[in-house]
């Protein structure tokens, strides 16, 4: 699971901050990302031959590009990371961070490790936006940030720089990010493709609820890059076995719909069961059953208060008292209350609770005194 770093807070000396960002590829996400950083005052620079660049300030080479700069952003499609990287490589001053921006984490962390190693400070990074969910003004801004032992410093100052710009740093190791993407960024993509190819019409003047958030998704990859789709099957080593998988599944439902109930056989049916989410997820299935057990103690608990319910009510019917005894009631309420909000719970809940378990109570009492 991901999590927040804990990047500037442990007692650590705040990291340096990055003032001056070069962009080395300034395709459509990097200018994206680049007028980002430029509106939060940072400066930025970018070379890229094939690209009109606006917005930033234009580097005619590689070490015009490199001088002075904080960081360098290597926004290149992931297969041209290593080449790039190599390039870069011999430009690069003592100190000066190196970092990437590809929807996939372990292939350029390797380049990194390989072609920058120990010598020269790089982090991997993987923005969750792109050009269009900036345009639709998406918010929050989310980034993924891959831990790096050999530069933790590094990993603090690019982590301090996305939160500058907004965003919330999530944690995750290269292969564990790529692990998830093969399965929902990939698949996502791979499934819009599908359906694009599919002759699926975008436009279609009715569109059902249940579409509309797979024209969502086939709208943001018709408008990203093209060589994105590609990258997140070629690039990703967990693709291959998402795709599989899901067509695996497809093909099953595909069989099973083609037989007619009457004649649909038991694995037929199953295959068209939708399965509820704890089948989805092992953390839920455990969850529930952890629910069960403890709801069956709730259960033993009021088990052994109806009894002791009972007693006080054969105690007041020796005495001649009256089922109900409201300053009781008041005083158990209080502090069910004051119980509840010293746990963390709400005390309306709680005291909604104890307001049905008194009502049974009565009930109980008073089906006693009738008998
Ligand atoms: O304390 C009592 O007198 C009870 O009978 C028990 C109980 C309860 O369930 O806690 C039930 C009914 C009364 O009005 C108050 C409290």
């Amino acid at each position: 699971m991901p999590h927040s770093l804990p990047h500037s807070g442990g007692g650590l000396a705040p990291p340096a901050r990055i003032g001056k960002v070069a962009f080395l590829g300034y395709g459509r996400f990097g200018a994206a990302l680049g007028s980002l950083l430029h509106d939060a005052g940072i400066s930025v620079r970018a070379f890229d031959p094939s690209a009109e660049i606006r917005g930033a300030a234009r580097a005619a080479s590689l070490p015009e590009l490199v001088d002075g700069a904080d960081l360098v952003l290597v926004a290149v499609p992931v297969p041209a990371v290593r080449e790039a990287l190599l390039a870069l490589r011999p430009h690069l001053a003592p100190g000066q961070l190196v970092a990437d921006v590809g929807s996939v984490k372990s292939v350029p962390a390797s380049a990194m490790a390989e072609v920058l190693g120990e010598g020269r400070p790089w982090v991997a990074t993987h923005p969750l936006f792109g050009p269009a969910s900036l345009a639709r003004g998406e918010r929050p801004l989310r980034v993924v940030v891959c831990p790096n032992p050999t530069h933790p410093g590094a990993v603090r100052r690019v982590v301090a720089l996305f939160e500058r710009i907004g965003c919330q740093v999530l944690e995750q190791a290269p292969e564990e990010h790529d692990r998830v993407m093969a399965f929902t960024h990939a698949l996502a993509f791979f499934i819009a493709k599908g359906m694009m190819d599919a002759g699926v019409p975008a436009g279609a003047p009715y569109a059902p609820p249940s579409f509309q958030g797979i024209a969502h998704t086939i709208e943001t990859v018709r408008v990203d890059a093209g060589h994105l789709f590609a990258a997140l099957h070629r690039e990703n080593p967990f693709a291959g076995e998402a795709r599989r998988r899901l067509i695996d599944a497809l093909v099953a439902v595909d069989r099973s719909l083609d037989v007619p109930t009457k004649d649909a056989a038991p694995e037929d049916l199953a295959a068209l069961a939708i399965p509820d989410l704890g089948a989805l997820s092992p953390e839920l299935r455990e969850t529930r059953e952890l629910i069960d057990d403890l709801d069956l103690e709730l259960v033993g608990l009021l088990a052994r208060r109806a009894e002791l319910v009972q007693r006080a009510g054969r105690a007041k019917a020796t005495i001649g008292a009256a089922v109900r005894d409201p300053v009781r009631e008041a005083r158990l309420m209080e502090s069910r209350r004051r119980c509840a909000l010293e746990l963390g719970l709400d005390p309306d809940g709680v005291a909604e609770v104890f307001e049905v378990i008194l009502r049974h109570s009565r009930s109980l009492q008073e089906r006693r005194s009738a008998v």
